[in-house]
């Protein structure tokens, strides 16, 4: 099993007014962040993580790439508790801070390094992502889809059993977007466990093999796609199992201010 998450929950650390960091240690005193949430995920399988904004997606990312520690239940990624940096697990954040004047083979050397990458293997995420053109303009002058080509592909630098995506296809053009799709297909195709957070349904039924809906923190629903969806498109479903997901906003501190 890549992911193997039960009864997962994490607390925001409290803040003390009177004295910053009281409760720093106590993460039980804080805000629920994130509660219940029980999932798994095997090789080569997809799993679509979708929810309003401020569900707590992120936080859920956060918790399976080892950035931050659970409060309750269990979580094991590729058979370990998760820990920063862990080897086989990819990574492309939603905003990605790439250093601004490294260029493109600048920033391969430095991770190809810290990955324990091949020559080759570079050679060939370069190839595939059509990057050589790019290589020797520092990043700060890439274009949003020529930045998130170069972000994936250092992303597979190493060769990941898992990779973690937030928000993939932001802000990109529908070309662009295929590309990244059709790039994550071969991955999965491979035996690469992907988690996406998206909120381009469109891009991610066909693809899904799994769906966790996450509401205000709190796991909605979990299980095979088909069985979710129940001949349902994903929009239909997403309507179905998230209350106020369209026409009105589903986030609850806007909903409580309107
Ligand atoms: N560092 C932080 N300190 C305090 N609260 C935070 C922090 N990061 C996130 N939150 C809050 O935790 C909740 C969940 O945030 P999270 O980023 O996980 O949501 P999300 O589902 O990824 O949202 P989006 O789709 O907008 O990216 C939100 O209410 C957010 O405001």
């Amino acid at each position: 099993m890549v992911i193997d998450a039960q009864m997962l929950g994490y607390s925001r650390p409290g803040r003390c007014k009177v004295l910053p960091g009281l409760f720093g240690k106590d993460q039980t005193s804080g805000t629920a962040a994130l509660t219940e949430v029980s999932c798994s995920l095997a090789e080569g399988e997809l799993l679509a993580l979708l929810g309003h904004n401020g569900a707590g997606k992120s936080t859920l990312i956060k918790l399976l790439l080892g950035l931050i520690a659970p409060s309750r239940g269990s979580l094991k990624v590729l058979g370990h508790t998760p820990s920063r940096g862990m080897a086989g697990v990819g990574y492309l954040p939603e905003h990605c801070r790439l250093y601004p004047r490294l260029s493109g083979s600048e920033l391969f050397a430095l991770f190809g390094r810290l990955k324990g990458a091949t020559a080759g293997e570079v050679n060939e995420l370069i190839e595939a992502f059509s990057l050589a053109s790019l290589l020797h303009r520092p990043c700060q002058s890439l274009s949003k889809g020529q930045l998130q080509r170069l972000s994936l592909a250092l992303a597979l630098l190493g060769k990941p059993r898992l990779l973690l995506l937030d928000e993939p296809t932001t802000g990109l053009d529908p070309g662009a977007a295929e590309f990244m799709y059709q790039r994550l297909d071969r991955l999965k195709q491979n035996g690469c466990a992907l988690v996406i957070c998206s909120h381009d349904l469109a891009l991610l039924e066909p693809r899904a093999d799994k769906l966790l809906f996450i509401g205000s923190g709190r796991q909605q629903a979990f299980g095979r796609a088909a069985d979710i969806l129940g001949g349902d498109s994903l929009r239909a479903a997403y309507s179905r199992l998230m209350p106020n997901a369209f026409g009105e906003s589903s986030d609850p501190e806007l909903i409580s201010r309107s």
